[in-house]
Parts: C-alpha cells; sequence; structure tokens
C-alpha cells in the first residue's frame, strides 16, 4: 500500500510566521501510519483510511480535517508447479485499487473508493457512428472497431456522518463493491455492442449503483486509446485497410478522453 496523508487546520503560521508549534511533522504521520498498520487491519482499504483519518482528528485538537488516500498495489499469489506458492507474488498488472478517506471534526467521516490503471482492449463489438457533423469533422464512422481504455473508476459512499464505528458497521460493503465494480466493468466492456464509449460508461455506472446499495454516485474516466489500421497499399498493393485490417499502430497521443458522474435519483 501507498499512503498519503494530508492535515488541515490551526497551522497557518508555519507558513505565514515561522511558527512551528502547531505542525504534526510529516514524520509523525509516517510514524503513525507504521503504527496504526501494527495495531489496526488495512483491509479493506476503506477501513484503515478511516481508522488513520479518525486518529488524526482524535490525537490533535488543533486539526480540523484530515486527508488520507491510500493505493493497493496487486500482488497475485504465485502459481508454481501448477499449484499455488505459499510465499510467493507477482505484480500481475499496473491496476490499483484506490480510497480516499476526508474526516471533518464535527462531520463524519467522506469516503470515496476507486480502480485505476486498469488497462482493457477489444479487438470488436465496438461501433461509434451518427455523430454530430461539420466543417470541422473528419472522423470516418464505424460500425466496427478496436476500443481500448484504461479505466479509472470512482464510487462515491453515502456520508458517514456518525464516523467511524458507522464505517465498521459497513464494513463488509467495500470489498463486495470493488469486486463488483471491476467485475462490471469488465463484463460489460467485453459484452456490449458498444454505440459509443459514453454509453457503455452509463451502463456500467447504472448496475453499479444497483449492486452498492450505499453508493450514491459512480464516476468513470476513460481515455480512447487509438489504435489506427495501416495502409500497406504501397508494398505491392497489400490490402491492410477497412474489413482487410489487421496490423494497427496504437496511439499514444492525442486521444479522446471522456468523463461521468451518474447519481442515484
Ligand atoms: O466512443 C466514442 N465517443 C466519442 O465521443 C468519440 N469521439 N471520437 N471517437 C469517439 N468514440
Amino acid at each position: 500500500m501507498t499512503v498519503c496523508t494530508l492535515l488541515e487546520g490551526d497551522i497557518a503560521a508555519s507558513w505565514t510566521a515561522a511558527d512551528n508549534t502547531n505542525i504534526v511533522a510529516t514524520d509523525t504521520q509516517k510514524q503513525t501510519v507504521y503504527v496504526m498498520a501494527k495495531l489496526h487491519p488495512v483491509n479493506p482499504p476503506e477501513l484503515f483510511g478511516s481508522i488513520l483519518a479518525d486518529h488524526f482528528l482524535q490525537q490533535y485538537p488543533h486539526i480540523s480535517v484530515a486527508h488520507v488516500s491510500i493505493v493497493v498495489h496487486r500482488w497475485a499469489r504465485m502459481s508454481v508447479d501448477g499449484a499455488p506458492h505459499p510465499h510467493s507474488f507477482v505484480r500481475d498488472s499496473d491496476e490499483k485499487r484506490v480510497v480516499e478517506v476526508v474526516a471533518r471534526r464535527g462531520q463524519g467521516l467522506s469516503i470515496k473508493s476507486g480502480i485505476k490503471g486498469l488497462l482493457v482492449l477489444k479487438s470488436t463489438g465496438s461501433q461509434f457512428w451518427g455523430f454530430h457533423r461539420d466543417e470541422y469533422t473528419r472522423l470516418p464512422e464505424t460500425w466496427d472497431r478496436i476500443l481500448s481504455t484504461e479505466v479509472e473508476a470512482g464510487w462515491n459512499w453515502r456520508a458517514f456522518g456518525s464516523g467511524l464505528e458507522e464505517v465498521k458497521k459497513e464494513v463488509e460493503s467495500f470489498d463486495k463493491a470493488w469486486e463488483d465494480a471491476r467485475r462490471i466493468t469488465m463484463e460489460t466492456f467485453a459484452k456490449e455492442n458498444s454505440p459509443s464509449v459514453q454509453n457503455t460508461m452509463y451502463l456500467m455506472s447504472e448496475q453499479i449503483l444497483a449492486a452498492a446499495p450505499r453508493v450514491e454516485s459512480v464516476e468513470y474516466t476513460l481515455p480512447n486509446k487509438h489504435y489506427f489500421e495501416i495502409d500497406l497499399s504501397w508494398f505491392k498493393g497489400l490490402k491492410n485497410t477497412g474489413e482487410d485490417a489487421e496490423v494497427y499502430a496504437p496511439q499514444s497521443d492525442p486521444n479522446g478522453l471522456i468523463h461521468a458522474t451518474v447519481t442515484r435519483q
């Protein structure tokens, strides 16, 4: 896990008057994370983030807001000789599980969960036609294209106004929501003959809201990672465009970027 803690409170004088009296040193915050990781569960990350954020308000009366963000890195258990290895793991993807917790004194906790870096691609089952055309439009319509994106998804939980105890009561929901969101994202991406990135991300969001009653809104940010066919007709008339296209060039940039926030009615 990569943990980031940021504190707000009666500490402006350290900036404006070089008075360090109220600074909770970054090293103190770092040591706190180590101690709390030893004393408390670190999973689900929503719980660990809430324990940390709540601690900073309990420990320091002059701190009014604590921000804790957590990135969980993947370690998949290795399979060796056809069996799960007891103590060996592999980083099988750059995909991350992410959590942002904010504790505000007297207002409880807010939690946002999410996924980042889930890189997916489909070789067909994606279309884009019927969009607005004018003198600036060059993009041809397509009924069959490669679709690839690096998924950034987030879901916002209804506020935990009573604080840490309320989070603890909901603890079973966090892993389930992450598993559901990840499954829904990949299944919808794969199964839908997508008419657009926009519609596909909306269908994903609707299903996540249905699967997690305490989630109030879902956000997706999806870059359209383009793969362009390569005209090879210069080489002895070799056909590699349209329905003959097989060799494609991935485009680093620029790429389309599409964002949506879907909120429960
Ligand atoms: O799915 C898509 N949505 C868009 O808005 C877009 N713009 N260019 N290609 C696109 N594909």
